[in-house]
């Protein structure tokens, strides 16, 4: 079901710094910053040559990230995002086999322009998934 890897995103504290470190020591393609007030985040992303990575700050006193980033101060690897062909159908096959998809389990327009949904973190190995339609 799920396909190409979209994204690894990462939660920050600082998303000019930590761009810096992508641009600058890394010497990675890094976009500019956008806010995203409906996902509680600003977001770049960073190009690679087969996939990217997305750097995450808090937006907003509701951020999904915040306590995320007081567990964790440094920062750290916050999410995966896969691909899949049919959001709604793959969303109905995994709350079929027992997964639970957060939210109101409707997909929202994610940083691509494309319906995203996430799962929950316990029902994949400690891992927060996100699913984008492709
Ligand atoms: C830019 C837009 C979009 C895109 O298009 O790419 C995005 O990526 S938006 C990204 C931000 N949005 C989201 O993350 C939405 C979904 N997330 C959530 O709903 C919440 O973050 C969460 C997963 C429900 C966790 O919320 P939190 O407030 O941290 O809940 P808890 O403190 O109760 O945590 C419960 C439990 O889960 C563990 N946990 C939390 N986050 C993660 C994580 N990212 N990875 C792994 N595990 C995580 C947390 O440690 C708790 O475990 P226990 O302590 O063992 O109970
Ligand atoms: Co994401």
């Amino acid at each position: 079901m799920i396909g190409r890897l979209n994204h690894v995103a990462i939660a920050v504290r600082d998303l000019a710094a930590a761009s810096e470190v992508y641009r600058t020591t890394l010497g990675a393609e890094v976009s500019a910053p956008e806010a995203l007030p409906e996902h509680g985040v600003t977001v770049v992303f960073v190009t690679l040559p087969n996939t990217k990575i997305e750097l995450l700050e808090p937006l907003g006193a509701e951020s999904p990230i915040a306590r995320f980033l007081e567990r964790n101060p440094d920062g750290g690897i916050h999410h995966v995002c896969y691909e899949v062909d049919d959001i709604r159908a793959a969303r109905d096959r995994l709350v079929r086999n027992g997964a639970r998809v957060l939210g109101s389990g409707e997909p929202k327009i994610g940083a691509h322009g494309k319906p995203v949904l996430f799962l929950h973190p316990k029902d994949f190995l400690g891992t927060l998934v996100e699913l984008e339609q492709a």
